[in-house]
């Protein structure tokens, strides 16, 4: 599958989101990082930050729901016209619950995995998901050294997902940056996102083609 950039807000300037969503017309994906104190010892935005980016943006949005009680919250994320929502497994109560309402709300539905959980357990879940999301640090904080101890995690989920019909989209988050996502292509993950990489950049849109070139060299 094409790869796909998704670059973070999470690295933007908060107090000019929809100029820096435009500063990226070349990303395929906006990801946005929803923290709540709980799940993850950071706050950022929420539900009512998502409903303004996404009439100030045609990119679709990436939400990615790093917060306490998923199967509650997700599905607002959905309703309020994210592209893609993804719940962490480790949070959520009734993921196949939640993951089917996603869906049924019109979004893709994601479902994302600290460093230190398996892939293993969640085989049977892929039938429940488009995409999984690997993280490639542990979740809170942008600007985090990328985890090399992933990358034999992102292989086996890619047998996985093969096993599986190959439809499922593999993303990998955290620390991705040119010195690390071929490493992350080359173990299989195919979509990448990517904060201090491009809005820490001078020229963000120059550091998402920079990106997508890198990992479609794989
Ligand atoms: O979910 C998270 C952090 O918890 C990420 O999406 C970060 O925002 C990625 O930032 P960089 O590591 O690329 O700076
Ligand atoms: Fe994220």
């Amino acid at each position: 599958m094409a790869v796909q950039i998704s670059p973070s807000i999470l690295a933007a300037d908060f107090a000019r989101l929809a100029d820096e969503a435009a500063a990226v017309p070349n990303a395929d994906w906006l990801h946005v990082d929803v923290m709540d104190y709980h799940f993850v010892p950071n706050l950022t935005l929420g539900l009512p930050v998502v409903e303004a980016l996404r009439k100030a943006t045609a990119t679709p949005l990436d939400c990615h729901l790093m917060i306490a009680d998923p199967d509650r919250w997700a599905p607002q994320y959905a309703e309020a016209g994210a592209g893609s929502v993804s719940i962490h497994a480790e949070a959520a109560r009734a993921p196949i619950r939640t993951l089917r309402e996603i869906r049924s709300l019109g979004a893709r539905a994601g479902l994302a995995l600290n460093p230190a959980t398996a892939v293993e357990p969640y085989e049977d879940l892929l039938a429940e998901v488009d995409m999984l999301l690997l993280m490639t640090v542990e979740p809170g904080f942008g600007g985090q050294k990328f985890l090399d101890g992933v990358l034999p995690k992102i292989r086996r989920a890619r047998a996985l997902i093969e096993r599986h019909g190959g439809r499922v989209r593999l993303q990998v988050d955290g620390g991705v940056d040119l010195d690390t996502i071929g490493r992350c292509a080359e173990a299989g993950a195919d979509v990448f996102v990517a904060g201090s990489a491009v809005y820490g950049a001078s020229d963000p849109v120059a550091a998402v083609s920079a990106l997508r070139a890198a990992a479609e060299r794989v």
